[in-house]
């Protein structure tokens, strides 16, 4: 093994897929992908319904195996790792459909997310420091995403904004150096909207804006504040990539969304 490189490269590309693809009984919802995802960025993954966006997600968490290709994280091949391998490389994701459990308040949400995290740290034998230091790690969580005060409240019981917030802080419990939001803004108002755009941006610039968010979203108006770069599916394949200007300007892309209605 050679020693690890001391200086960050120019390009340094933290998610890589080559020639990826997945087919559904003959059905080819991505082909032969060649999607780079630069550490550090936000990166929105956008297109018309049925484009391959969610497809390519569960691909990237492995709860897809792809038909043919490769997937890469920081350069090493994780095509034939669990689910599981790729959460504890760093990889987090958090789900259109909450996965909170909804008789447990907001606090003990966030907890079981971190001493998942740390399997065998946090036991209930264990002394009340560490349990004390679980709680004050886990109200930090919820502060990040301005859910402090509703700590005590079942999480089944929180506004659908407050649910996503929550849903956020049990994936941010993971410490993801990559996170991977799937429609964090969907069913949202206004107010939500705004400040978890707001929540998504502070995530990406935490650990010295070295954490990747890559996110499927549909408001265009939110991709075009966040993201530093945008990759735009059609049919399983990139129409186009770049810049929120770059993607505005491309012809195929208005097309593409005029056909389809939405944008
Ligand atoms: N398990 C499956 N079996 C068969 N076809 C599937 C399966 N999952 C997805 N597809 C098909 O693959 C295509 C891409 O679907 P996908 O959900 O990835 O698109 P999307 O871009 O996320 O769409 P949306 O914006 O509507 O969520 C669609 O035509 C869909 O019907």
């Amino acid at each position: 093994m050679t020693d690890a490189p001391t200086v960050v490269p120019i390009t340094d590309v933290v998610l890589e897929t080559r020639g990826l693809t997945k087919s559904f009984r003959g059905f080819t919802a991505v082909r032969d992908l060649d999607f780079t995802v630069r550490r550090g960025t936000i990166h929105a993954l956008i297109g018309p319904n049925g484009a391959g966006k969610t497809t390519v997600f569960n691909l990237l968490t492995k709860f897809l195996a792809p038909t043919s290709g490769h997937i890469l994280h920081d350069g090493v091949d994780i095509t034939a790792a669990s689910p599981a391998a790729i959460a504890r490389r760093g990889i987090g994701r958090s789900f259109q459909i909450s996965a909170t459990f909804p008789h447990l308040t907001a606090l003990e949400n966030v907890r079981v997310a971190l001493q998942r995290r740390t399997p065998g740290r946090f036991h209930f034998w264990r002394p009340e420091s560490t349990l004390a230091a679980l709680n004050d790690r886990a109200l930090a969580l919820l502060a990040e995403v301005g859910l402090e005060a509703r700590a005590q409240e079942p999480a089944g019981t929180l506004p659908y904004g407050a649910k996503k917030a929550l849903e956020i802080a049990t994936t941010l419990a993971l410490d993801p150096d990559v996170l991977l939001l799937d429609e964090p803004l969907a069913g949202m108002g206004r107010e939500d909207v705004a400040r978890t755009a707001a929540l998504i941006r502070r995530t990406a610039q935490k650990e010295n804006g070295r954490r990747t968010v890559v996110m499927v979203e549909h408001n265009l108006g939110v991709v075009a504040d966040l993201s530093d770069r945008i990759t735009v599916l059609q049919r399983g394949e990139i129409l186009a990539e770049g810049s929120y200007a770059d993607i505005a300007a491309d012809r195929a892309v208005r097309e593409a969304y005029m056909g389809t209605g939405h944008a």
